[in-house]
């Protein structure tokens, strides 16, 4: 099998996963793999990312402008695909609007971050000290794609990593494609503890 099959295949994958957790309400969320150096796919914008097509995802260069003729439109937010591929050696992007995510970017948008200590799942995030603290950092979400792009990519440091957008999203992006839907995962499961915690305790 090719390389290119193997990675639509990857993500293919991945997108399904997602899908049956119910995290492209509306059509949104945008998905994305490195095929090398200076292409990746990534999904086609406006699509129902529940169904699976063979039109599902389209090769883009460095600037996220199509490699090949295509009718496909590269995903609306493509360009914070670029921004990861460009800045690391990561390998998978994935980007996912869920209640969770976007009430935690809420509450917690004015402070910027979102912080989590002595939970078990930010070892997903390679956090293995007892006090280990996990910071999120929350973006202002810009209507202008470069400027939103320009401000998620001030936040990338490291080949994994994820960064919230108030009252839209999340974007995590890992060396692997089964690295960035560990992260993610671990995401979603942290935002929902919380939720749920501050649902019964009340506060924040
Ligand atoms: C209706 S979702 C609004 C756009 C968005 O935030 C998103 O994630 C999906 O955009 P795309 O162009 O990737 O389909
Ligand atoms: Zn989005």
């Amino acid at each position: 099998m090719s390389e290119f099959n193997k990675k639509w295949n990857e993500l293919a994958y991945i997108k399904d996963e997602l899908a049956v957790r119910d995290w492209f309400m509306g059509t949104s969320g945008n998905l994305s793999i490195r095929l090398n150096d200076n292409h990746f796919l990534v999904t086609a914008s406006g699509k129902d990312k529940r169904k699976r097509t063979s039109e599902d995802f389209l090769l883009v260069d460095q600037e996220g402008k199509p490699a090949e003729t295509t009718f496909l439109k590269p995903s609306a937010e493509t360009l914070l695909h670029c921004e990861v591929y460009r800045q690391t050696e990561a390998g998978c992007s994935l980007h996912v609007h869920t209640i969770a995510n976007n009430v935690i970017s809420e509450l917690y948008g004015d402070a910027g971050e979102i912080r989590f200590q002595h939970q078990e799942l930010i070892k997903a995030f390679d956090m293995w000290g007892e006090d280990d603290i996990l910071s999120i950092p929350i973006i202002k979400n810009f209507a202008d794609i470069p400027k939103l792009a320009a401000a998620f990519g001030e936040h990338i440091n490291s080949d994994k990593g994820a960064v919230l957008i108030r009252n839209h999203g999340i974007t995590v992006w890992g060396r692997t494609g089964f690295e960035a839907k560990k992260l993610l995962e671990a995401c979603e499961f942290l935002f929902q503890y919380k939720v749920t915690l501050l649902t019964i305790k009340g506060g924040l």
